[in-house]
């Protein structure tokens, strides 16, 4: 396993949980070192007690030397980062660079799994990449094994997953692959190599798109005083539909979304192609932050001066994953308009400190309420949902809630004293009788 992130590390201890040998490789030494000595370098539930399991059953090793690992392996998974460039398109340089060092290390026969997210066309070009680079003449075959792992649920994912897609040329290849995942039962999707690569971008970009649906959608229960969430059940309901993604709020963020629907983007600008829905899907994002800020400022008036406290960095729970959160631009946005900021999340600061958030952390969830002229929810964390927002309403200068995630009690709040406002939330009468 060549990386071990999120989907590097997950893969890695879902195969061995499947009684597989793995070596994970990375750069990265001090992640190995914490790995190394049973430490996970990141928030992810279920990652330890396995980490822990396997390094004592001898399944599971580390090592920064990608060449020993290379030479020792038959299946070689990358799993390195593909980042966006400025221009939208990927940055294929981690992959490249480790396709190389299998090329110049090759000492057999080997598959090599591409399990990255990359545009279509890429697994052709490791291909390319590892042959310039053989000492001599070996075969090697490429497959694109995409991955749909959520973080935060990446262990249940991997293990439980909605489907496998393994893309390839080769039905051997292709075969040995799907014969790793024998004991998970779901659909096996065997398909070519460049249909691999688009489901995995389709994927997140309908789902993606899902979520700017409901959140136009919730804009408008605003103007007509109707509730988004009945409106997401009604809908959802219906099977064609389904009721999952379509939870309104301040809009998706993430290590992925953002970066692949730009990469999508761009194929199809290189393609001399029009995205127009995804354009749409990535406008109605963009100004999501806009849009809740101006209801801010709606019951607020002029936030120079006033103190907003920010629960929830992460770009949503169970991850202390900062990577375009929403929380991140609402901070930047409140802070350029001349307002105090201060913010609680359970676990960010803890494993990954941000460097130049104009705010003041605190380190528990109550003392965000302090003279608080604002409480905007940012990330859903359950804590958040089960706090006692009662008692605590007293200690705010002005009891308002932003609720970016339509997660809160609204009818509760309101009954508590609290100004709240949640996109195309109604207060329910009914609810309170
Ligand atoms: N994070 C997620 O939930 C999901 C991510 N993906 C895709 O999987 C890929 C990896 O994503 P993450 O695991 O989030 O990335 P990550 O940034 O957490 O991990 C990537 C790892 O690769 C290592 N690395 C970079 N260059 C290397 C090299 N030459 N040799 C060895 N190791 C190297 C880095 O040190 C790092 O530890 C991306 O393409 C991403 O789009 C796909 C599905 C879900
Ligand atoms: O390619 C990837 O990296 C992964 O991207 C997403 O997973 P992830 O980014 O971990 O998180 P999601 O649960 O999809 O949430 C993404 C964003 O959408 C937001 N969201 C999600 C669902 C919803 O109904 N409403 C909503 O605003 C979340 O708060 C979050 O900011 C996909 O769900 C995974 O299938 C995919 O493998």
């Amino acid at each position: 396993m060549i990386g071990t992130g999120y989907v590097g590390l997950t893969t890695a201890l879902m195969l061995c949980e499947l009684n597989h040998q793995v070596v994970c490789i990375d750069t990265d030494t001090a992640k190995l070192k914490q790995l190394k000595s049973n430490r996970i370098p990141f928030h992810e539930p279920g990652l330890e007690e396995l980490l822990n399991r396997h390094l004592s059953r001898g399944s599971l090793s580390f090592t920064s030397d990608t060449g020993q690992g290379v030479r020792e392996s038959d299946i070689l998974f990358i799993t390195v980062g593909t980042p966006s460039k400025s221009d939208g398109s990927t940055d294929l340089s981690q992959i490249k660079n480790v396709a190389e060092t299998i090329g110049s290390n090759q000492n057999g026969y080997k598959v090599v799994v591409n399990k990255s997210t990359a545009p279509v066309g890429t697994c052709e070009k490791v291909h390319r990449w590892i042959l310039e680079r053989q000492p001599r003449k070996l075969p090697v075959d490429v497959v694109c094994n995409p991955e749909f792992l959520r973080e935060g649920k990446a262990l249940y994912d991997a293990l439980h997953p909605d489907r496998v897609v393994i893309g390839a040329e080769n039905g051997k290849a292709a075969r040995f692959i799907r014969n790793l995942y024998d004991a998970i039962s779901c659909p096996k999707m065997m398909t070519g190599l460049r249909t691999a690569e688009l489901i995995k971008y389709s994927a997140n970009a309908f789902l993606a798109m899902k979520i700017s649906f409901i959140n136009e959608i919730g804009r408008l229960c605003d103007a007509h005083g109707v509730d988004v969430t009945d409106v997401a059940t009604g809908i959802g309901l219906d099977s064609r539909i389904g009721s999952r993604f379509l939870k309104a709020g301040i809009g998706w963020g993430g290590s992925c979304f953002p970066k692949d629907l730009a990469s999508l983007v761009h194929m199809f600008e290189q393609a001399d192609l029009s995205p127009r829905i995804l354009e749409a899907v990535r406008q109605v994002n963009d100004t999501q932050v806009e849009y809740y800020l101006r209801q801010l400022e709606e019951r607020l008036g002029d936030v120079r001066g006033k103190t907003i406290s920010i629960l929830g960095i992460a770009f949503k729970p169970d991850t202390d994953d900062i990577r375009e959160a929403p929380a991140i631009k609402v901070i930047q946005a409140l802070h350029k308009k001349g307002a105090f900021l201060k913010a609680y999340d359970p676990v960010v600061f803890i494993h990954r400190a941000p460097t130049g958030l104009p705010v003041t952390l605190c380190s528990e969830m109550s003392e965000t309420f302090e003279d608080s002229d604002c409480i905007f929810l940012l990330t859903e964390w359950k804590n958040f949902l089960h706090f006692d927002w009662k008692s605590h309403r007293h200690r705010m200068r002005t009891p308002l809630i932003i609720d970016g995630r339509n997660a809160l009690d609204q009818n509760a709040l309101t009954q508590y004293g609290y100004i709240y406002y949640g996109i195309g939330r109604v207060y329910s009468k009914l609810a309170s009788l």
